[in-house]
């Protein structure tokens, strides 16, 4: 799904009523009706005392048409209108007169905090004072109304987005914004639900589709794409019948050190279970025996140290190579990298610690392979390209490491956002129980078992982060969030390939 900014999202809203012959009043009340239906569908005429609190630009306009159409269904509703300054747009003063026409009450004016209502627990509030418009951060009493209505126990829904949040800029006040519950947002989910600061405001969002114009949206490039399962079933490709293992690849792993072969153990497990053909291990002596009696199903070759990687040779020529879980930094495991990456013609996936020994060394900084692919977490990405201001800083550093290196940059979080130059795909699979030691390590195994099969850079990456999220769900949902290690990450990475193209379970038909 693409990501639009506030900017394209106001073009695209000129574009249709231009094309569509429709008014930008129309547009607001298809939108408020939609809002409403959401509404009333779940509330089916329940008393529950619904505040509405609207600004004076459009997502005010869109609180008074869902306002008034409750009010028309019959519902418990007040709204107040936060009456911060006297440039309010067209569309909303045109609402402003019907819902008083409709309902014949006019909405409460606030101009001051001596006018916030009392609200109750069980009340409900709908927050509709700033939307995409938002151009400073809110100051004075419309702060202190922010800040009363996050005080109160009461659901709050928030429209198009919670007030004080920009769409796709940096927040300058996090004192200043809606602590919505849900937000239903309008034709595309906004850059900022997906980034660490912000998207903490917005625990849970729907896409309300309002009917921009098709052609428009699908022209235009947009600034980010969510991948869901919708784009990553069409990345999928099927095995053949008449295959053999030779035709899946064979992934090396290099990685481990005393102490962390564990880390070899998941990435080599994670990429047999991903489906490479075959997985061979490179390790420091001491992991020989691990392996072996651990994975029956991974060759192993060793280094001539018994504690860390030196010299990584092999006799094959493999079809990827993943390296860097569990290495660690020392300078003869520097030197053994530098080697591969320079002597070394196929794709790579580069993570942890090899991340690590690349940013501490400028040597191999210079014969980073074009096209690896790098999984750095924050924490990892700090050191290859410097600390950044806030997460839209980081983004933009990241694409310029991004281009000026030629790789792919996947920064790993709640949402990981893989970043190819100037494109940016952001993951919507995961959850917190992820946040536990080696689920990366499962993950690099993912990405490098999936290039193993034939699946390209960009594709392996958007992937293998699809399903590790995915089976990181499926592991949720049977052992909760604490539970969750990274191990079973891995057991669950069939069920996430089953569930690719899984069928809704059918309600029993009547006879
Ligand atoms: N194409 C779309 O996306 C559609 C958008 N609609 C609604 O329109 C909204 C955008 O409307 P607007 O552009 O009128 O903007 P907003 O309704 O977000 O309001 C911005 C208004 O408040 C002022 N303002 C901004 N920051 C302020 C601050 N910190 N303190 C005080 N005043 C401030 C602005 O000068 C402007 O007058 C969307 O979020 C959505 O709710 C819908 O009506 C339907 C169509
Ligand atoms: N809160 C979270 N929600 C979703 N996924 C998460 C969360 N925290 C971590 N993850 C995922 O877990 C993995 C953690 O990777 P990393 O930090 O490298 O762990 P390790 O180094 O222990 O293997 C990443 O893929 C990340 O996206
Ligand atoms: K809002």
């Amino acid at each position: 799904m693409k990501i639009f900014s506030a900017a394209q999202l106001h073009k695209a809203d000129e574009a249709t009523t231009k094309k569509h012959n429709i008014t930008q009043l129309e547009l607001m009340e298809h939108a408020g009706t939609q809002i409403f239906n959401w509404l009333h569908q779940r509330m089916q005429g329940a008393q529950v005392p619904i505040h509405i609190f609207c600004g004076i630009g459009n997502n005010g306009g869109d609180g008074l048409v869902v306002g008034r159409k409750l009010m028309e269904a019959g519902y418990n509703v007040e709204m107040y209108v936060a009456n911060f300054t006297d440039k309010r747009s067209k569309c909303f003063l045109i609402n402003y007169d019907r819902v008083k026409s409709s309902t014949k009450k006019w909405p409460k004016l606030m101009m001051s905090a001596e006018d916030f209502p009392e609200i109750n627990p069980e009340d409900i509030l709908i927050d509709a004072l700033f939307g995409i418009g938002l151009n400073r951060p809110p100051e004075g009493w419309v702060k202190k109304l922010i800040q009363y209505l996050n005080e109160q126990k009461s659901f709050k829904l928030s429209i198009d987005i919670p007030s004080g949040l920009y769409p796709d800029q940096a927040l300058e006040d996090a004192e200043a914004v809606i602590k919505a519950n849900h937000t239903l947002t309008f034709q595309s989910p906004k850059l900022a639900f997906f980034l660490p600061e912000t998207g903490k405001f917005v625990p849970y969002y729907e896409v309300i589709d309002i009917g921009l114009d098709a052609e428009y949206l699908q022209k235009t490039e947009s600034i980010a794409q969510l991948i869901s399962k919708q784009e990553v079933q069409q990345f999928y490709k099927q095995r053949e019948k008449f295959s053999h293992k030779g035709m899946y690849g064979h992934a090396l792993i290099v990685a481990g050190s005393y102490g962390k072969i564990g880390a070899s153990v998941l990435s080599a497990r994670a990429a047999l279970r991903s489906g490479a053909g075959l997985v061979t291990a490179f390790v420091p002596e001491c992991g020989y025996e691990v392996l072996q009696a651990s994975i029956p199903e991974v060759m192993v070759l060793t280094d001539t140290e018994d504690d860390l990687i030196t010299d990584i040779s092999y006799d094959f020529e493999p079809s990827v190579i993943g390296v860097g879980p569990g290495i660690g930094t020392k300078k003869e495991t520097v030197t053994a990298l530098k080697k591969l990456f320079s002597e070394t013609k196929v794709p790579f996936v580069i993570d942890a610690d090899a991340l690590n020994c690349i940013a501490e060394n400028e040597s191999v900084m210079k014969v980073l392979p074009k096209n690896s692919i790098l999984t750095p977490h924050p924490g990892e990405l700090k050191r290859l390209i410097g600390d950044w201001t806030d997460d839209y800083d980081k983004l933009e550093k990241t694409k310029k490491f991004s281009e000026e290196k030629e790789v792919i940059v996947l920064i790993k979080g709640a949402h990981s956002i893989a970043v190819v130059g100037k494109q940016l795909y952001i993951n919507n699979t995961g959850n917190p129980g992820m946040a536990t030691g080696g689920s990366g390590d499962v993950l690099t195994g993912m990405i490098t078992g999936l290039v193993a099969q034939g699946y390209d850079a960009l594709l392996a990456t958007l992937f293998g982060t699809y399903l590790h999220g995915r089976a990181g769900n499926m592991v949720a949902e049977t052992k909760g969030f604490e539970a969750l290690i990274a191990s079973d990450i891995i057991e669950y990475i069939g069920d996430a390939y089953l569930d690719l193209f899984a069928q809704p379970e059918q309600e029993p038909q009547q006879q």
